[in-house]
């Protein structure tokens, strides 16, 4: 049997589309893969971290193009596995928030991002690293971090449980101290952006551009109650950098000291950091992306 050119990973679990969609969106890669030119192969994920194996393996054996069907906790696990290679990742946005898609401005019709994601050419972008862990959207600190372990205790996964997650969060949730490049804040997030949004359109970077060599910190100061409304206004509305109680910093590097472990979210992921101190960088000009 030939060889395989373009392999196609699917995340039978994210978003909400049913397995018969995705069984039916992969017939469609393989035959405009096929039309294409390449030489295709589709993998249904078996579990957390597989996709990484998978687009690992890929890249090993020489494929050029990886496609990944999901949402942005694979486009991560993906992505981070091609990393300063010359394998490129298609995006085949399936996921509940799809935010580096929607940054990138790919098309959310899984047919339409298909053909993209085959035919499209590659294009690179920078990708950011806390301590150990690759994100390509945005890492967080504070209350999206909070959040994020919420969210992934909930058995049904979606915009509602997310948006119902965050707002019961919000009324128990206090800002934390922190030390910021050996200076103190005490913030009610700190996010640092390589690409603009959460997902979702959620935009707490508006200015963030992939391909600067640039990540923007994000630090979003206590504010009060009565403010929540106009600052999820203007987070949807991509003007959040106008508000007073957020200050957007790009940098290159940026080093956080909490008092205790931190918890972080990357690519709206949560994890439990070892320590309590993280060092985020950007990298610049590392990840092939079709557009
Ligand atoms: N076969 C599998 N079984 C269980 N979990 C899986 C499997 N394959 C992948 N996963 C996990 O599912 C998680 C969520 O997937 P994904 O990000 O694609 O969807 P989503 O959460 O709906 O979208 P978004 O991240 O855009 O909000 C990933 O972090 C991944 O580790």
């Amino acid at each position: 049997m030939a060889q395989p050119t373009l392999l196609a990973i699917v995340n039978p679990l994210s978003g909400t589309a049913s397995i018969q969609d995705k069984q039916n969106w992969i017939q469609f890669l393989l035959k405009k893969a096929t039309d294409a030119g390449f030489t295709p192969e589709a993998v249904f994920t078996q579990h957390p971290g597989h996709a990484t194996e998978l687009a690992a393996n890929a890249m090993r054996a020489g494929i050029r193009r990886v496609v990944i069907i999901g949402g942005d906790g694979s486009v991560n696990e993906t992505a981070r596995a091609i990393l300063n290679s010359q394998t490129a990742l298609g995006i085949v946005p399936v996921g509940s928030g799809n935010g580096l898609a929607r940054h990138l401005g790919l098309s959310l019709n899984p047919r339409k991002a298909i053909e993209q994601a085959v035919n499209g050419r590659p294009v690179v972008i920078d990708s950011g690293r806390i301590n150990e862990h690759p994100f390509f959207c945005t890492t967080g600190i504070g209350f999206d971090a909070y959040v994020a372990h919420a969210f992934a205790k909930q058995p049904v996964r979606g915009l509602p449980t997310y948006i119902r997650t965050a707002y019961q969060a919000f009324w128990h949730y206090k800002p934390v101290a922190y030390e910021i490049d050996r200076q103190s804040h005490t913030l009610f997030s700190l996010t640092v952006a390589n690409a603009g949004q959460f997902g979702n359109n959620a935009w707490i970077a508006p200015k963030a551009n992939v391909s600067d060599g640039l990540l923007d910190v994000c630090y979003l100061k206590p504010f009060p109650r009565q403010a929540v409304a106009m600052l999820a206004w203007q987070l949807f509305n991509k003007t959040l950098d106008q508000s007073s109680y957020l200050s957007v910093r790009p940098a290159r590097s940026v080093e956080v000291k909490g008092a205790e472990p931190l918890l972080i979210h990357v690519d709206g992921e949560p994890i439990l950091l070892e320590t309590a101190t993280a060092m985020v960088q950007v990298v610049p000009s590392s990840l092939l992306v079709i557009r």
